[in-house]
């Protein structure tokens, strides 16, 4: 009978099946945001694990912030469509794509992102689990979805079940809270520039600075501190109760490694009631999600979607976050996150990256590496400004791009 489903077999409505998956590198910012040349707030003396090596304390790109690159990853159909996106990885992403990860896409249906997930993740769990493995399954699983998308003619968050709210509203991450709050956003985020190694003296420049920002930007603004995996539980512990109880300090962000979870859930207790502890975008999958919100590690977990295994696993780590009341605020990974935060109910806001080097404007996140990348006006994107197919953006085909593998 025509149109039936054969029993047991794929739907006989099937899209257009998945021909080449190709993975490309590129340099020079984009998804890989930290790759930036000259002055840029965002390698300005920022306080990183390795700041207690006074040769790497003045940049993050001296130690290799930088060494990876974007990946790109490229899904074509049979029919011609391309799916793309992209995410911190670089060449040795490129390697895992090509020669690992490809096998369980070509001559799929691009519908079956359950199925794919599951073949990427348990083929590369004996040498991936974390990091760059799953960076680049973040890479492939987005793709997908754009793929897909462009596949249906739909936005990849009508995929996730529609918006949620007519807008998204944004705290803005950068030096220059003072700025983003003329600019509309909800709040500022700033790095924080000092650690442990430069001992009381760097505390009270921590301390200064924050309290200058509460100066400028007043009283109910929003001020946050960003802590880049820097510290220890005692210091993290002085800094949370000095910035809160001088500075009004809303939330102190990935104070420890991401691996101490006894460290966070003891910086828990003892944080001051109301300071909320946040972390999660070096974190991935749903089991390490768990691992933080069952030791009550944090009280908003921050998944990266190019990093924590994709657009599929997100929805898993945001439906356990779900059924504990904690919220998911997605660390800036521009429309790859927008999309998912205005289908969830516990995302109420997101993060916006300031890209410009002041930073006194706003930019496009993954500049230059999307065309079409929506962006906050008045701290906010309307849920209709992705109303485009898929992820809604176009690779630029003026950024050079190298494909260092093939299968
Ligand atoms: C501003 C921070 O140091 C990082 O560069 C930033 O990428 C990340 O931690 C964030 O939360 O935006
Ligand atoms: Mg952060």
């Amino acid at each position: 009978m025509a149109g039936s489903v054969p029993i047991g077999g794929g739907c006989a409505m099937g899209l257009s099946k998945i021909k080449h998956v190709r993975a490309f590198t590129a340099t020079g910012g984009g998804a890989d945001y930290h790759d930036q040349q000259g002055a840029h707030w965002i390698d300005d003396h920022i306080a990183t694990p390795m700041s207690r090596y006074p040769e790497y304390r003045q940049s993050r790109r001296s130690f290799g912030i930088n060494v990876l690159g974007t990946l790109v990853v490229e899904i074509e159909a049979e029919d011609g469509t391309i799916g793309f996106a992209v995410t911190t990885g670089g060449e040795p992403a490129c390697y895992i794509v090509e020669r690992h990860l490809a096998r369980f896409l070509e001559g799929r249906d691009p519908v079956e992102v359950e199925k794919i997930w599951d073949q990427m993740y348990f083929s590369t769990q004996y040498y991936g689990r974390k990091g760059l493995v799953i960076n680049a399954i973040s890479g492939v699983d987005l793709a997908l979805w754009d793929l897909l998308g462009k596949l249906r003619g739909e936005p990849v968050c009508h995929l996730l079940g529609g918006a949620v709210r007519d807008e998204l509203q944004f705290y803005a991450t950068g030096a220059r809270p003072d700025i983003a709050r003329d600019l509309g956003f909800i709040g500022g985020k700033l790095p924080l520039h000092h650690g442990p190694a430069e001992g009381s003296e760097g505390m009270e420049k921590n301390i200064a600075l924050l309290a200058d920002m509460r100066g400028k930007c007043g009283d109910d603004f929003w001020l946050m501190y960003d802590c880049w995996m820097s510290l220890d539980v005692d210091y993290a512990t002085r800094l949370a109760q000095r910035a809160w109880d001088e500075c009004g300090l809303k939330w102190i962000e990935e104070a420890l490694s991401p691996d101490d979870y006894w460290g966070y859930a003891q910086l828990k207790k003892n944080a001051p009631r109301g300071l909320l502890v946040t972390t999660g975008e070096h974190e991935a999958t749903r089991w390490g999600f768990r691992m933080l919100l069952d030791m009550e590690c944090c009280d908003i977990i921050q998944p990266d979607v190019g990093w924590c295994g994709g657009i599929t696993e997100l929805i898993k780590i945001a439906h356990y976050a779900d059924t504990r009341g904690a919220m998911v605020i997605p660390h800036g990974s521009s429309v790859y996150s927008y999309h998912f935060v205005v289908t969830r109910h516990n995302s109420p806001f997101a993060e916006f990256l300031m890209m410009h080097p002041g930073p006194t404007e706003v930019v496009p996140m993954f500049a230059p590496q999307l065309l079409g990348e929506p962006v906050p006006v008045n701290g906010r994107i309307r849920a209709s400004a992705l109303d485009r197919p898929g992820f809604g953006v176009d690779l630029n085909p003026d950024v050079p791009l190298h494909r260092p593998y093939t299968h």
